[in-house]
């Protein structure tokens, strides 16, 4: 059955009616059997004629000029590709001139080019056109007037501005959408595989569109060594582990490669850059370890910003890429969140100060608290109620099993955490905007040492200081036994298996990743002590709360810029504020 109409050249169509099979009643015989309607209903793709023109190879020589070297806008892993004009129309093009390699046959070419012209999207770069004459193989695309991504962080005009931080979200944003659109918004979802800052096409106005998405299946002689090991080059440095490790490519192996890329739009460094020293050139590898220090964040920022961003944005986004470019895929956030959250990052605000991310945005909870360490706090605690704390508690000691008792401390953690923010709120009333300091690291250092875990816990927990802020440690290291056995948990809960389980809180809660997050959040913690240290934390916190009022709002109030280091280094680090507005208790409100 030829599932492609619009591909079908005369004579195709010509038998296909000759050779009348069983889906189509021919309209001259009457006593032929008829099949059943349900059997001659077509599904809709079939019957839809595709936007996707056909070229022949000279109308495509005439655009480009015959394929001049002046035209030539690049030669990437699958051709050359040719900026044209479209003769017909004056349309702009970019003609992709497909290596000759091991050719495609021209139906199994033509599949793959309908399933190409379905993908449409304002920040996927449009196939117009095909042309398949003879043993040329060429994709005719939009013609994206802006250059790409990569041109614009690193290969800068000398007239050129450096964009700013707000741009930079945004197309961190327009490019999320377009890979939301990919994994999340088509059947079977495609994965990108190719993400980069070089696939990254902007407009004139840096609207972002992704090109060379779903070209995987063309890639000529596939299984052609040489071939292949140049595009592994070129992507090397956004490929995920699984990918080094030979594991199968997912949609999280896309959002690695899109951690990188935000990566590279937050620091203006290449995610690989031969000419800076050995321990520099691995872009991931070099700010792995920034990850762990909020305080070092505003150093990691692109210096041509020259400190031009708000100092919540920059710790936002650096959470968010952090959480992208977790080794585990499962431990990577749904493109949807990173898109959600990145849209709050780029709106621009009269002030510079990115809007807070309501956590009910999100589909998973490990981008809301991720992101609620790093001063977002429209963020709205995990709704549980007393009740169901003391239920938890009880099965806990019922049962004695270590799970559940873990389970019940941090679901008791998050309840204090939960009249914290309580009070916080109700204390910072009237205020526009306000930081308190979390402050973790003391709180866990003073844990008491009952559980016979708990001091691995709490030094895990010291040295890991990526969990420490972000808490999204599903990381732990893995000799530590106990902690093996929650990050495997924490591993198994893969983001998209529990989605329907996210928004409520009445649900039974033990397996939820919310949970998961929960517990690792709370293994440096013991209950015993809690409420007593919680108290005087409390009190601490207000007086660290009050002396830093004035740092803090001036930091948050105007965006970053030079002479704000002095205000940064009294705040003692930015990662750990929390903010709450009268916008954002609306917000909260909202959502109630
Ligand atoms: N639709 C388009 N509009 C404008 N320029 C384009 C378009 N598509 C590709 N280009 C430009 O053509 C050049 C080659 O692109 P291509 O995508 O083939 O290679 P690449 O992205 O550099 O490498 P790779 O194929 O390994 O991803 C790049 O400079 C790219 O910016």
């Amino acid at each position: 059955m030829n599932c492609f109409p619009c591909f079908s050249s005369q004579r195709n169509k010509n038998s296909t009616s000759n050779n009348n099979n069983n889906n189509e009643p021919n309209q001259n015989d009457e006593h032929e059997y008829r099949p059943p309607p349900v059997a001659t209903t077509k599904p809709p793709e079939e019957t839809v004629q595709l936007p996707v023109k056909t070229f022949n190879f000279r109308e495509l020589a005439t655009a480009t000029k015959n394929f001049r070297q002046e035209c030539l806008l690049g030669e990437g892993g699958f051709g050359r590709v040719y900026k044209g004009t479209l003769q017909s129309t004056g349309q702009l093009v970019a003609v992709k001139q497909l290596d000759r390699h091991g050719l495609h046959g021209n139906k199994e070419f033509q599949a793959e080019v309908l399933s190409l012209a379905k993908l449409e999207h304002p920040n996927l770069v449009k196939l117009i056109g095909y042309c398949a004459d003879g043993d040329q193989r060429l994709l005719v695309f939009e013609y994206v007037s802006g250059g790409s991504l990569q041109d614009h962080l690193y290969e800068q005009k000398p007239n050129q501005k450096p964009m700013d931080w707000i741009t930079r979200m945004k197309i961190a944003f327009g490019a999320a959408q377009g890979l939301d659109y990919l994994h999340d918004k088509i059947n079977p979802p495609v994965i990108y595989r190719d993400l980069k800052a070089s696939n990254i096409l902007l407009d004139d106005g840096f609207y972002p569109k992704l090109c060379d998405f779903g070209l995987h299946n063309l890639e000529p002689g596939t299984g052609d060594s040489l071939f292949l090991s140049s595009r592994v080059m070129d992507t090397y440095g956004y490929s995920a582990p699984e990918y080094t490790r030979g594991d199968d490519l997912t949609v999280k192996s896309d959002v690695y490669s899109f951690g990188v890329v935000l990566l590279e739009l937050i620091t203006g460094r290449r995610a690989v850059d031969t000419t800076k020293p050995n321990d520099e050139q691995n872009l991931v590898a070099w700010a792995t370890p920034i990850f762990r220090d909020p305080k070092l964040y505003p150093d990691m920022a692109d210096p041509l910003l020259k400190k031009h961003f708000s100092e919540r944005g920059l710790n936002q986004a650096v959470a968010i890429t952090s959480m992208c470019l977790q080794e585990e895929p499962t431990a990577r956030p749904l493109i949807s969140d990173v898109m959600v959250a990145l849209s709050f990052l780029s709106m621009s605000t009269e002030d510079g100060i990115p809007t807070t991310v309501p956590i009910l945005s999100f589909r998973d909870k490990s981008m809301s608290i991720a992101l609620s360490r790093h001063g977002s706090c429209s963020v709205v605690p995990f709704s549980l109620t007393r009740k169901e704390e003391d239920d938890k508690s009880s099965v806990s000691s019922d049962s004695e099993d270590e799970e559940e008792v873990e389970e019940s401390r941090s679901m008791k953690k998050q309840e204090v955490e939960d009249s914290d923010d309580e009070s916080d709120s109700n204390s910072e009333k009237g205020k526009k905007e306000e930081h308190s300091q979390l402050n973790e690291k003391p709180r866990s250092s003073s844990s008491s040492s009952s559980d016979s875990g708990s001091e691995n816990r709490r030094s895990i927990d010291e040295t890991n200081a990526t969990a420490q802020s972000l808490k999204i440690s599903y990381s732990y290291s893995s000799e530590e036994e106990d902690n093996q056995r929650l990050s495997s948990k924490s591993s198994c809960k893969s983001n998209e298996e529990s989605t329907s389980l996210r928004y409520d809180s009445d649900r039974d809660h033990d397996d939820s990743p919310v949970n998961t997050s929960m517990r690792i959040n709370s293994l440096a913690h013991d209950s015993d002590k809690e409420e007593e240290e919680e108290e005087e934390e409390e009190e601490e916190n207000h007086e660290t709360r009050l002396e830093h009022t004035h740092s803090s709002k001036s930091e948050d109030q105007s965006v970053y810029s030079d002479d704000d280091d002095d205000a940064d280094e009294e705040s003692g680090g930015s990662s750990l504020h929390r903010i709450e507005t009268e916008e954002e208790e609306h917000i909260s409100s909202d959502q109630d």
